[in-house]
């Protein structure tokens, strides 16, 4: 990148990542693995077949994708309701962030730093939030806009 103009390319991460297929890809590699787990899987034990594709779509559109999860699943309330007191301890937090960590590994999701260092920052906000908002008695915000992620401080590198 050269001049101003080419500034405003830069691409989202969900489309650095390689679009919705990527995310699929990350969530079917990802739930196989969470419910082989000794510490997160028995929190998983009875979701819905669909649910791996439903938290696909979160991630594209956190990530700057369509806002699918908005318009077709429900948005923000549908998930934070999803994790109201599920009780999750820091080691399960741990341990989902360590799997899905993995599995965008192995579905080979872009593994350079800048695209690698986004995707951890949203990840390490969220599952914090998951587990303060699945505490019994917590006070959770109920509405709000799915959360948009982007580069922060270090934009794709172009080589230049
Ligand atoms: C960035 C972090 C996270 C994101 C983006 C996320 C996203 C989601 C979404 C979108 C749903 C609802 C799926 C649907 O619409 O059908 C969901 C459900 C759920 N999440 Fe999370 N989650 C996160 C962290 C966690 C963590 C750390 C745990 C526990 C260790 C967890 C446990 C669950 C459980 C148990 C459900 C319900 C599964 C069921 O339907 O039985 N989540 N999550």
């Amino acid at each position: 990148m050269t001049d101003a103009a080419d500034a405003g390319a830069v691409p989202t991460l969900y489309t650095w990542a390689g679009g919705e297929e990527a995310f699929e890809r990350l969530t079917s590699v990802f739930y196989a693995k969470v419910l082989q787990d000794d510490v997160i899987g028995p929190l998983f034990a009875q979701m819905a077949p669909n649910h791996p594709q439903h938290v696909a779509l979160w991630l594209a559109e956190v990530f700057g994708g369509p806002p699918r999860y908005t318009d077709e699943l429900g948005g923000y309330p549908r998930m934070v309701a999803h994790h109201i007191d599920k009780a999750i301890t820091e080691p399960q937090r741990r341990r989902w962030l360590e799997l899905l960590l993995d599995s965008a590994d192995e579905a080979g999701l872009p593994d350079d730093p800048e695209f690698r260092a986004a995707f951890v920052g949203y990840l390490e906000w969220g599952t914090r939030i998951a587990r303060t908002n699945s505490q019994p008695g917590a006070d959770v915000v109920r509405d709000a806009p799915v959360p948009r992620w982007g580069w922060g401080v270090a934009p794709p590198y172009d080589g230049g």
